[in-house]
């Protein structure tokens, strides 16, 4: 149990420890079909095998940063996948409105959560969906929030998060089903580059894009290793998490000085996810403070 309420994240280190936020897979299972991946894979997750694999990702980015976790609720075995329970920064947390009905019942449990850690809350719309980390991610300088929009996440949602966090928003429309959310093709790294599948995007989101990143600074993966989600990264410094990918993808990461520790995380591509996916970055701030709702208690 990670229940200790040692101060991991002191604004006074240069390096704060991230803090992470995760759901035991006690719960999960490919109960309807929601994308593409889960088409064929009803019911067939192996419940052990998914709970060895998270075991195994729990573990490793125990070593790196904070772990907390937020209990399952029956009726909502897609809750592993933390990343789409909102948008955390600086003590305000944008709470989802999941596109589908199968998963909307989260929302409520994730929210509570964040009530109890003592985050602001901001609940968007029913009708302009958003989904959270799963859509919308900051550059490593935090300067730009890249929002998806397409399967999920509704265009109009974006204008609200503009308003909430100092960053300049860049919408990318999402045009294969298959990469239904960013986070499935798109993670901007702590050195400043960016690993991508650039087929998932239209026209104009390539041009946001590229306009930003210099054709030094892309690492745009094959279709091959795309469907393996290797863009769905976790990456905490200098090393990045992630499931198996090829050995030229793996060596080109390498050779840009990153560690890169490849997990099998075949249990949850049956549902559409991986290592990003199944993990929440929050802020460090909300975190220092001695508070009895302190979510570390809560943590395993
Ligand atoms: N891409 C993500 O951030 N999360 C994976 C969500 C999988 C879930 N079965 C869904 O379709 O919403």
């Amino acid at each position: 149990m990670t229940t200790n309420k040692t101060n991991k994240t002191d604004k006074s280190s240069p390096h704060p420890i991230p803090t992470l936020l995760m759901c035991r897979p006690t719960l999960y299972q490919v109960a309807y079909v929601i994308n593409p991946w889960m088409e064929g894979n009803l019911g067939n997750s192996s419940q052990p095998r998914a709970m060895q694999q998270w075991e195994h990702l729990h573990a490793t980015l125990s070593r790196l940063a904070r772990v907390l976790l937020v209990d399952p609720v029956p009726g909502s075995p897609d809750m592993v996948f933390t990343a789409n329970a909102g948008l955390a920064r600086d003590g305000i947390v944008a709470i989802s409105s999941f596109h589908h009905p199968e998963r909307q019942a989260e929302e409520e449990h994730f929210r509570r959560w964040f009530v109890d850690a003592g985050y602001r809350i901001i609940d968007l719309p029913r009708d302009t969906s958003f989904e959270g980390e799963g859509d919308a991610l900051f550059s490593t300088d935090g300067s730009t929030l890249w929002v998806g929009h397409g399967a999920r996440t509704h265009r109009q949602s974006h204008t609200l998060l503009e308003s909430l966090w100092p960053a300049k928003v860049e919408s990318l429309h999402l045009t294969d089903p298959r990469f239904y959310h960013l986070d499935t093709c798109f993670s901007p790294l702590e050195d400043g580059s960016l690993l991508y599948y650039p087929p998932a995007f239209d026209a104009p989101s390539l041009a946001r894009i590229h306009a930003v990143y210099a054709p030094e600074q892309r690492i745009a993966v094959t279709e091959e290793d795309a469907l393996r989600f290797a863009c769905n990264a976790v990456n905490l410094g200098r090393t990045i998490v992630l499931n198996h990918i090829s050995p030229d993808l793996e060596r080109t990461l390498r050779d840009r000085g990153f560690d890169v520790i490849q997990l099998a995380l075949d249990e949850f591509l049956k549902a559409g996810g991986a290592a990003k996916c199944l993990v929440m970055k929050l802020t460090s701030e909300i975190h220092t403070a001695q508070s009895t709702s302190d979510p570390a208690t809560r943590a395993a």
